[in-house]
């Protein structure tokens, strides 16, 4: 009878920090090392446009998405039935990909629940800054201290901080950034990194085959009920956190595209994390008749209020879709392999769907 733990590991950070980004990187070990992973990805907003972009880059791996809401608050109550599920397909490790306005401690709560215990158990939680931004939180969201006081906790309650856009950034920022984490964390494992880019271990270490684990079952005769965890050579912090098993509850499947042409936000949470955060999903037509730049220019001309965007858009050669992203003030397209409908996502604080829409429908009216 198989008995081990899975090791559930939590990707945390601000939205746009890179937390997708050091996913694929993950999987990428995984597939090579025969680890068999399950993924569960959150999205605040009905649209999962991660959940596209990790299933088009990686085979058999198992992946849930939980959309409309943040595990660490509205959705809470879906994270042991999700577990649950992906605990039965018997991976290696989980690897749950946060919000980027979700708090990991909620999560690491989550799993105490009764259900679950025995049956997941917390690994370790990584936090991604994006070194570029992160040392401006405080001023950019100062009206929203909900929202402040969970990206600190992003980076206090984590066992490793991944410092990333090392590329962007100065020397002098770099030190600043590293004192920050510093004074919130000194425990944690510091890692600067371009593109999350860091040693698998930071992730992966203690971790077992299955098949590694049930031939040490069968030698020894008792179960391996304890994953076995060598500790993680770099400095980790796991104090003030729960160590017991976790869990997570059920689910929705991602989300189809709704037939709807323009937008959906999401309800804020008086409770949640992410108080003032909305999302609005808009669903051009196939070729909406403006160019690349007015459509950036549409999505940054909110200034701080847009703090991400992303999506799959036509303007490619030829109308191809393109990977659209906007994370702080930088956009990035890049190929795709998407082949649906057009649509992009807009969060930030505040965003009104109604007037985005209208705003929308004015510039794309031929
Ligand atoms: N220049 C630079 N860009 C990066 C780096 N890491 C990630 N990016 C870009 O930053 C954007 C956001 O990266 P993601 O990995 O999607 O970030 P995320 O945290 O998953 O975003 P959300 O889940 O939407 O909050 C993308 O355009 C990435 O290509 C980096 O180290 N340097």
């Amino acid at each position: 009878m198989e008995q081990s733990v899975i090791p559930v590991i939590v990707l945390s950070g601000f939205l746009g920090s890179g937390k997708t980004t050091l996913l694929l990187r993950l999987l990428k070990h995984a597939n090579e090392n025969g680890l068999r992973v399950s993924v569960l990805m959150n999205e605040v907003g009905k649209v999962d446009v991660d959940g596209v972009l990790v299933s088009s880059s990686t085979a058999n791996q198992i992946i849930e998405s939980i959309t409309e809401g943040c595990l660490c608050c509205t959705k809470k109550s879906e994270l042991a039935s999700c577990l649950e599920r992906l605990a039965l397909q018997r991976p290696d490790v989980i690897v749950i990909e946060l919000t980027g306005v979700a708090n990991p401690e909620e999560i690491a709560e989550a799993m105490t629940e009764p259900a679950v215990i025995g049956k997941v158990a917390l690994h370790r939680i990584i936090t991604v800054l994006d070194a570029e931004h992160a040392l401006d939180y405080n001023s950019i969201f100062s009206s929203d201290r909900e929202l402040i006081r969970t990206l600190r906790r992003q980076i206090e309650v984590a066992d490793a901080v991944i410092a990333n856009k090392a590329d962007l950034i100065s020397d002098r920022t770099k030190v600043k950034v590293e004192q920050m984490v510093r004074e919130r964390n000194p425990g944690c494992a510091l890692v600067p990194a371009i593109r999350c880019d860091v040693p698998p271990d930071l992730a992966f270490a203690g971790i077992v085959r299955l098949s590694v684990k049930q031939l040490a079952f069968s030698r020894m005769g008792t179960p391996t009920s304890e994953r076995s965890s060598p500790p993680l050579k770099l400095s980790l912090k796991s104090a003030g956190r729960p160590q017991q098993e976790a869990i997570l509850v059920n689910s929705q499947p991602a989300q189809a595209q709704t037939n709807q042409s323009v937008s959906s936000s999401s309800q804020p949470d008086s409770s949640g994390s992410y108080s003032r955060v909305r999302t609005v999903a808009i669903y051009p037509e196939a070729s909406p008749p403006l160019s690349r730049r007015h459509f950036e220019d549409f999505i940054t001309g909110r200034g701080n209020r847009c703090l991400r965007a992303k999506g799959y858009m036509p303007f490619g050669t030829g109308g191809k879709l393109m990977l659209f992203q906007l994370a702080g003030r930088r956009v990035e397209w890049s190929p795709a392999n998407y082949e649906g409908r057009p649509y992009f996502v807009m969060i930030g604080i505040d965003l009104n769907a109604a007037q985005i829409e209208q705003e929308w429908r004015k510039l794309t009216k031929s």
